[in-house]
């Protein structure tokens, strides 16, 4: 469970998070959208503790996010990022095995590829891949590889920064489906931010809707064309005319 609270976070003049509230129920996967620069990726790495917010709270299963040990509060979370974010000097199932092979449950060399190949099956990519490298892989396999590597750790939490940035359309649906099978199998608490209508429709079991420094809009995926908020409206289809302001 993550909640939260009036969270406000500027950068000089340029008021990014303005009063941010949200709660993202245990096992519930919340979908973030809004227009480019609103503040999504700042909400995303306030919630993590790379960027420590102004004033506001931010709790996760009810301890705050501020306090406690760092590394502890960490392995609670899985992140796919955008664009794969896989290291290139490291084998395929050396990325997916990264998180396992430190900390205290540091598992053995060994084990570490068999959890590795264990995740890429679960992601539909065959053992052959995990001594391979990232640049040898097709975009959709690498975003599969960073899906196996959010899991490997078998997180609480789930994380998805615009996951199906960069993929044809065929491929962003296989991506989707398979985001949404892996968060309901392992009971995953999920947040994804996205610009993709897409993606919203088949990960969300709740949306939020992020304009002017706070959330315009939230609610179940089911009335989502049925809000009669105009930002979301205006935002759904794609339109210039309307309360958000269009830069040209
Ligand atoms: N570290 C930083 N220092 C200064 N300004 C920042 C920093 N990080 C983000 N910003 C500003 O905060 C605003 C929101 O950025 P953010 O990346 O959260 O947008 P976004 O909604 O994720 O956009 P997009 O959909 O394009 O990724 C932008 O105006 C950006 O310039």
């Amino acid at each position: 469970m993550i909640t939260v609270e009036n969270l406000h976070k500027a950068f000089g003049d340029n008021r990014v998070l303005n009063g941010v509230d949200m709660s993202i129920g245990k096992g519930e996967s919340m979908v973030i959208i809004g227009g480019s620069g609103t503040g999504k990726s700042v909400l995303l790495k306030c919630i993590l503790g790379l960027i420590t917010p102004d004033s506001g709270t931010i709790t996760v299963n009810g301890k705050d996010a501020t306090k406690g040990d760092r590394d502890t509060f960490l392995a609670q979370f899985g992140m796919l990022f955008q664009g794969g974010a896989l290291f290139d000097s490291l084998s395929v199932w050396q990325n997916v095995a990264f998180r396992l092979q430190r900390g205290p449950l540091k598992l053995s060399k060994t084990d570490a590829r068999d959890v590795a190949i264990e995740k890429l099956r679960r992601v539909g990519l065959k053992s052959d891949v995990a001594d391979r490298y990232p640049a040898e892989l097709s975009g959709g396999m690498q975003k599969r590889v960073g899906l196996a590597r959010a899991i490997a750790a078998e997180p609480q939490i789930i994380f998805f920064d615009e996951p199906t940035t960069g993929l044809d359309p065929i491929m962003s649906g296989v991506i989707n489906d398979l985001i949404r099978e892996i968060v309901v199998e392992i009971g995953a608490t999920a947040m994804t931010i996205t610009h993709d209508m897409s993606s919203v429709r088949a990960i969300a079991d709740q949306v939020a809707m992020l304009h002017d420094g706070s959330v315009q809009w939230t609610g179940p995926i089911d009335q989502l064309e049925h809000s009669n908020n105009p930002y979301l409206d205006q935002f759904l289809n794609g339109r210039a005319e309307g309360p958000i302001e269009a830069v040209r």
